[in-house]
Formats: C-alpha cells, structure tokens, sequence
C-alpha cells in the first residue's frame, strides 16, 4: 500500500504525512529531505549546483540513505547525521537548482523505489512520477501568505521574505508541481494540521483506512 501526498512548498507535506502514516500504523517516507541532502553536499563541497556529474559523484560517495520513520524522517551521510542541516535558508535556496537534474532525480526516485512497502510518500511527485499506481494521492495547497506565516515559525527572517522566497521556489519547482490527475486537492488554508489528517483519512478506501500494519 503507497499513498502519496504531493504539494507546493510549506503546504504542510511532512507534518500530514506524519499524522497519517501514524494513523495508519507505517513510515512516511520525505523525498524533499534528498534532495535537500544533494544540495547540503553540493554545497559543502563548493561543486556547482548545476554541475550533475560532480553532484552525482558526491551522492554515490557519500553514502546517503533516508531513514523513513512514521514520528520523523532522518538522513545519514555514512554514520554523519544530516537532517538537523537540511532546513537553512542556503539549503532552501540552493535546492530547486539539484532537484531539476535528470540524473539527480532519475537518483532518488531509485532509493524511494527500493523502500519497503507499505508507506506514505510526500513530495512534489509521488502520485505523478514515482508512484502512479499509488492507491490513494492527495495534492496540499495554500496560499503563499498561508505558507509564509506557518513557516515563519521555523525560520530566522519576515513572514514578506519567506512568503517571497516561497513564491520563488514554487516558480523553480513549477515543472516538478503538479497534481495527479487523481488526487484529491486539498486547500489546506482554512484547515489545521488535525484537519487536513481527518480529511485524508476519511478520504482512504475502506480498506487502507483500517489497516494498521
Ligand atoms: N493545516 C495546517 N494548519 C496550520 N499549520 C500547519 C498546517 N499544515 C502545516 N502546518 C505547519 O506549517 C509548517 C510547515 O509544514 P510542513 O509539514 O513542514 O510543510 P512541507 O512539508 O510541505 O514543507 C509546520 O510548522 C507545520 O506544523
Ligand atoms: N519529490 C520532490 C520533492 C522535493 N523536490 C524539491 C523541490 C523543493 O524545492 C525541494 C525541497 O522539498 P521539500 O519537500 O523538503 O520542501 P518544502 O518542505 O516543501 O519546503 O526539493 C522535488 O523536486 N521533488
């Protein structure tokens, strides 16, 4: 069982995919955090992040490998611990430049592919790309001010300049975003987080929502 739940950024991807693969009793599984990973050792190793050989040599060596866990996701380079490095503002910055590499992408969707079964997979194409035969796809949106003022919780800047490097990225990202033609678009704007989890929910067949292994 793979359900997918795609959407722009800070739409509230990994805190709903958290609370619906606890429910469900399975890991999440957040692709945005490799390709975070990719722009984290690009840009500590100076290499451009255009340059897809020098990028694809750094994520062959460096051993890097997602850790799926329903309560949060972890990446590990070797036995180093990325995930507390992944969510500057360098790395949001830097990544839609990575992530629009064929062969980057052609990279994660291989290790997403070879997680085992059952989980719930976020990002910007589960449901169109990576898993199309998924059994349940959902799409988050929200305005860009939505976005910003929940983010602003975690970043250092103001709500104008997160809302303005949101609307960036979405522009970067524009061909990675778009829904599956089956999924269920949610605005999560007028909803919280609790919300949207009970929206997904009760949307799963009758059979997947029941499940709890
Ligand atoms: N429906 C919601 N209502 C209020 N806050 C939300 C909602 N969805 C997400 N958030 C908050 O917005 C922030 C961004 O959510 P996150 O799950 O990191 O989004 P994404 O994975 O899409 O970037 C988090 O602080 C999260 O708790
Ligand atoms: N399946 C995916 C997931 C993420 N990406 C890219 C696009 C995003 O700008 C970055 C980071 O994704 P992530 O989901 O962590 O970003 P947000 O939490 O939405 O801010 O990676 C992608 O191209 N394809």
């Amino acid at each position: 069982m793979i359900v997918t739940i795609d959407g722009v950024a800070a739409s509230g991807k990994s805190s709903v995919s958290s609370g619906v693969a606890r429910a469900l009793g399975v890991p999440y599984v957040s692709s945005g955090l490799l390709y975070r990973a990719a722009a984290l050792l690009a840009l500590e190793a100076g290499a451009a992040l255009e340059d897809e050989a020098a990028v694809l040599v750094l994520l062959e060596g460096s051993g890097l490998r997602l850790e799926p866990l329903a309560e949060g996701n972890r990446v590990w380079a070797g036995g180093r611990e990325l995930t507390p490095d992944l969510h500057s503002t360098r790395v949001d910055k830097g990544v839609s430049a990575v992530a629009s590499l064929p062969g980057v992408r052609a990279w994660v969707d291989a290790q997403l592919r070879a997680l085992p079964q059952p989980f719930v997979a976020e990002g910007r194409d589960m449901g169109t790309n990576v898993f199309p035969h998924a059994q349940a796809k959902f799409y988050l949106t929200a305005s860009p001010r939505v976005r910003a003022e929940r983010r602003a919780r975690e970043r250092p800047e103001d709500i104008p300049a997160i809302e303005a490097a949101l609307t960036k990225r979405d522009e970067a990202d524009r061909r990675q975003i778009s829904p599956a033609v089956d999924a269920l678009v949610i605005d999560t704007g007028p909803l919280d987080l609790q919300g949207v989890i009970e929206v997904i929910l009760s949307a799963l067949p009758e059979h997947e929502a029941g499940r709890t292994s």
